[in-house]
């Protein structure tokens, strides 16, 4: 075989490889004409070759954004150098279907995009172009990953039987509201210590299951009525505490007040019947004299352990 003829049949393979290569090819003039569109473009497309050859692009997908790709592709041209178009920065350019046989997944298949000039044998650029990946796999891999994250950063952070802030988010937010208030003493912040009146009575009576019911319901009113920036977790057990900050102890105790009557009127639907409880609230205001949170902690525990003693049910505020 003649030079020339092993020229020809090695760009006869070239030819057929990129052809069938899976990933999209599209080279475009200047006018954003298609003069080349390979098999991967023409089976996820659905437009065959010979029909999208010689249209423009925006014809053939009115959906892409004439004005943002088609700045792209001119720069591609006055500037020789290639672009990059991320799926994280646009999921696709293409409208193609993600086809997933396994996972099934993916609405839309994700695509790297490359704009890439092709230089004449003078030098000169009069076309561009686009190498599509399908990078679907990549991309919903890293998304269900972030998902993922998502939600074990928030179950770190949650009571998983009350759905309340945990104890670990309710020590950091202490810690912030406690710093700020030793750079603003003269700022009020109050702390509330709560917890369920014979609540051991509930579970000897009822069981378990009625106990954490009950536990959910007062966790529930709790949440539902505090204002933003106000901040309730579980302590443990039966404890609640409630961080009210920029609030001093007389609307605390007006706060307490009001959740308390609204625990001691609901009924609690269980099997077993309608379970009502009451619940004693001990609330104390960050001091300049506190040395660490701890003492802060203790002083509202002391207020909740005088609600307890003179008969339960009820707020107290320690001075
Ligand atoms: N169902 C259920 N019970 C819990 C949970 N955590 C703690 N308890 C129970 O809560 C009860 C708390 O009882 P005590 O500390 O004696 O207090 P009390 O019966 O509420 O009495 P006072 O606080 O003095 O009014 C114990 O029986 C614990 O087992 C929980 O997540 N679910």
């Amino acid at each position: 075989m003649s030079n020339a003829a092993e020229d020809m049949m090695e760009l006869h393979w070239l030819f057929d490889m990129l052809q069938h290569i899976d990933v999209g090819l599209v080279v475009l003039n200047r006018n954003h004409e298609i003069k080349l569109w390979n098999s991967f473009m023409e089976n996820h497309s659905g437009v065959s070759s010979s029909i999208a050859k010689e249209q423009s692009l925006f014809k053939v997908f009115p959906q892409i954004n004439q004005h943002w790709l088609q700045n792209k592709l001119d720069n591609v041209i006055a500037l020789r150098t290639p672009i990059f178009i991320s799926w994280e920065q646009r999921p696709h350019l293409f409208p193609f279907k993600g086809y997933r046989p396994i996972t099934g997944v993916a609405e839309q298949m994700y695509q790297n995009v490359a704009l890439r000039p092709i230089t004449n044998p003078d030098g000169s650029v009069a076309y561009v172009c686009m190498v599509v990946y399908d990078v679907t796999d990549v991309a919903t891999n890293k998304e269900s990953l972030s998902q993922a994250n998502l939600r074990l950063d928030y179950l770190s952070k949650i009571d998983p039987l009350t759905e309340l802030n945990n104890r670990g988010s309710l020590d950091k937010a202490l810690q912030v509201t406690y710093d700020t208030f030793k750079l603003r003493p003269n700022e009020t912040h109050s702390l509330v210590m709560a917890d369920v009146d014979f609540f051991k009575k509930v579970n000897d009576v009822y069981g378990h299951t009625v106990g954490d019911l009950v536990l959910k319901e007062v966790a529930q009113i709790l949440s539902s009525n505090k204002r933003k920036g106000d901040f309730v977790g579980r302590y443990g057990g039966e404890e609640f505490a409630i961080l009210l900050p920029h609030t001093d102890t007389a609307s605390a105790l007006f706060f307490c007040e009001k959740i308390r009557k609204k625990i001691a009127a609901a009924k609690i639907a269980a099997p077993e019947g309608e379970v009502s409880v009451t619940m004693s609230f001990g609330i104390s205001q960050a001091k300049s004299v506190d040395k660490s949170i701890s003492e802060w902690i203790s002083r509202s525990d002391n207020a909740l352990y005088k609600a307890k003693e003179s008969g339960r049910n009820q707020s107290v505020v320690e001075s």
